[in-house]
């Protein structure tokens, strides 16, 4: 708890609810090494951007609705989870490791007196798919919320990329977002019940990005499949969104992408709010965009990321790194030249 007790400076503590404040400290850390913080690991400015965490949407948003999200065993799907939850969400979580699933439904049903079921599933087999939709239809009914949430990734330069590396990320990512949509889909259209659908993608879906080639084409993918089904699918009643999230030091993401904890630092520096996002933040605008209160928003895609993107896209933006003195320098010989 002490190390999670220093992400958040007192500032944000005390605009934390009083009463979320243990459960959220206890699902929102990850308690790991690699998720240590260093002294560094905040620029100044962030004293500005504090990262509150507690749902932020009216109690019983969520009332007699049910919410299935994949991977909601851990890291961005757990805290997702536990926001529905508490919002009064009857939540599904499925991914392939069912004792991780079973802890997490345990912890977060304690705390919100909810039911969560979790159900094993590996999205990458589109019959694991069926049949863990078949449970979820069995014990609580079609989803009225569905989170395409779970995800491969790893860094790696392509060269060194097998051919079960590739399938590996694209068959999770891209086919298992594929599959849970279609079956849920189909399901939903065929029963004419409305649903909000929402995939979490990443920034680098628009730009691609070296290293992780295989995820940002599967990402890529999702977010063209959830847009082809915005105007396919909404005479249906089904809406779908896309959150792009930065940086949110979880220990699946920050082991396969930052394996020795170097690159950090270096995140930090390009995030003109100056810190990682927090799985809180994710967790409230995703439950918004799945809630009634955005019953008119479709086929948005929102960057959650602290500006991350337009700084690594703006090709002067480094020259903040610029003294006073040397701007003065530099305005001298500008202003002297004359002519082209
Ligand atoms: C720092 C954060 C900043 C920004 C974040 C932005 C985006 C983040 C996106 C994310 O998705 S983060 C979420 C990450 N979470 C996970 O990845 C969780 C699930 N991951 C896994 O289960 C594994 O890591 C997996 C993806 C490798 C799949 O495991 P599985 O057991 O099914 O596969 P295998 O171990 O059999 O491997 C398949 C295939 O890949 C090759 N491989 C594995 N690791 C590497 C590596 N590091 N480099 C190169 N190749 C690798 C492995 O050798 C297999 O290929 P072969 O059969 O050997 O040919
Ligand atoms: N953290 C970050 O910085 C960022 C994360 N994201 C995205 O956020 C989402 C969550 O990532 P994060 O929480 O960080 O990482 P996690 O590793 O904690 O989450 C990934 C989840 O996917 C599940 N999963 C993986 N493979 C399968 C499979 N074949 N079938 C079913 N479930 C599977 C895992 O569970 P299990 O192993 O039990 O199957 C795990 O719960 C992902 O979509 C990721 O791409 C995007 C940008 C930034």
């Amino acid at each position: 708890v002490k190390i999670i007790i220093r992400i958040f400076d007192a500032e944000s503590l005390s605009t934390s609810n009083a009463l979320f404040t243990p459960c959220l400290l206890q699902l929102f850390g990850n308690g790991t090494a690699v998720l240590r913080k260093s002294d560094d690991d905040r620029a100044p400015q962030a004293r500005f951007f504090p990262p509150l965490q507690e749902p932020m949407l009216l109690p019983g948003t969520f009332k007699n609705k049910v919410a299935f999200i994949t991977g909601g065993g851990t890291g961005l799907g757990k805290g997702m989870t536990f926001t529905l939850s508490s919002l009064g969400a009857e939540c599904v979580i499925a991914s392939r490791n069912l004792d991780v699933l079973k802890a997490t439904a345990e912890e977060i049903s304690s705390q919100t007196g909810n039911k969560v079921h979790p159900v094993q599933c590996n999205v990458r087999d589109p019959d694991s798919v069926k049949a863990t939709v078949d449970q979820m239809v069995n014990d609580v009914g079609l989803p009225d919320v569905v989170i395409n949430n779970a995800a491969g990734n790893f860094i790696s330069p392509s060269e060194r990329l097998s051919a079960n590396a590739w399938k590996a990320i694209t068959d999770t990512v891209l086919n298992g977002t594929a599959y849970i949509t279609l079956d849920i889909g189909k399901r939903l259209i065929a029963a004419q019940k409305g649903a909000a659908f929402l995939c979490i993608t990443t920034i680098y879906a628009d730009s691609g990005s070296g290293f992780v080639m295989p995820s940002a084409s599967a990402k890529a993918g999702v977010e063209a499949l959830c847009k082809s089904l915005v105007a396919e699918w909404g005479r249906y009643g089904l809406r779908f969104n896309i959150i792009q999230p930065g940086p949110i030091k979880t220990k699946g993401a920050f082991s396969r992408l930052d394996p020795t904890g170097k690159f950090e630092k270096l995140m930090i520096e390009r995030i003109p709010v100056g810190r990682l996002g927090t799985v809180g933040e994710i967790a409230n605008l995703a439950a918004y965009l799945c809630s009634d209160y955005a019953s008119w928003v479709s086929g948005a895609t929102i960057k959650i990321d602290g500006g991350e993107y337009s700084f690594m896209a703006g090709e002067f933006n480094s020259l903040s790194l610029v003294t006073k003195e040397q701007w003065d320098v530099m305005e001298a010989i500008i202003r002297q030249t004359k002519g082209s």
